[in-house]
């Protein structure tokens, strides 16, 4: 059974422009998907939908009952007050999470992301890395089953874009499924189990790499030939 099953008809922000027109698909325990698209095709509305942000949906989300999910948003939000201990403590109230709990999961991500001796300062203050990071972190500490995540690399370094990733494939072998919004297609094609090409607020294609290459007459192709190749044959590129 799947963690979350997505069948969208029609989602967007005022009624009768729906922004999204056709999606279904669904991901499971351990997958990584890839949601790919051009600028404007609908990802970030595709995972507000999912996230129930969106005013207008006509379509079935469905999640796996007693999940919990985690969303790691494009640009980091932070309370401008409180420090990233401050933000962990409170989410640990939330979550209910025992001192215990919250020390053997907090502490070594806080210190894979040598984020420990920062601990006392606010997060708005960081780096942009700084911030990515303290942002998996806080939504690590719940122990999600199921990650959305939309661009995670925008504006990492090559050492924080390591690091992110290797934190997504640990979280994945360790069972979670991952929906990740990205336009880093070479980083994608290695990690990514299958992709969800969106074009035009219309699922264009949805499979594995090896599928998109027999759908494109394109043994051994990238992915980034492949999405070429697909949006091209929509007369969209
Ligand atoms: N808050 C909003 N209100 C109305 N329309 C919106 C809103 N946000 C996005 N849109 C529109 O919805 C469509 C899809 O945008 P979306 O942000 O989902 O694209 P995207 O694939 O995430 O793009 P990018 O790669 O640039 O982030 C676009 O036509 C965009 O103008």
């Amino acid at each position: 059974m799947s963690l979350i099953s997505i069948k969208i008809n029609e989602a967007g922000y005022d009624p009768g422009e729906a922004k999204i027109h056709h999606l279904d698909f669904s991901i499971h325990k351990g997958e990584l998907i890839g949601l790919i698209g051009a600028n404007g095709a609908g990802k970030s509305t595709t995972i507000k939908s999912i996230l129930g942000h969106i005013p207008f949906l006509e379509g079935e989300i469905l999640f796996k009952e007693g999940i919990a999910t985690a969303y790691l948003p494009e640009r980091p939000v932070f309370y401008d007050e409180l420090t990233l201990q401050e933000h962990i403590n409170f989410i640990a109230a939330v979550e209910e999470l025992s001192v215990e709990v919250l020390n053997n999961r907090v502490t070594p991500l806080l210190k894979k992301f040598q984020l420990t001796n920062h601990i006392h300062e606010l997060p708005g203050t960081y780096s942009k890395g700084m911030q990515q990071k303290a942002m998996f972190i806080l939504a690590l500490m719940i122990k999600p089953d199921l990650l959305i995540i939309d661009e995670p690399f925008m504006g990492l370094d090559p050492i924080a874009t390591k690091i992110v990733l290797e934190m997504i494939m640990e979280e994945r072998n360790r069972g979670v499924g991952i929906l990740m919004c990205t336009h880093v297609l070479d980083t994608a094609e290695k990690v990514c189990d299958q992709f969800v090409l969106i074009d035009h607020g219309q699922q264009l294609a949805y499979g594995t790499l090896e599928d998109f290459r027999g759908t494109c007459s394109l043994p051994g192709a990238s992915l980034f030939d492949c999405y070429h190749h697909l949006i091209a044959d929509k007369g969209h590129e």
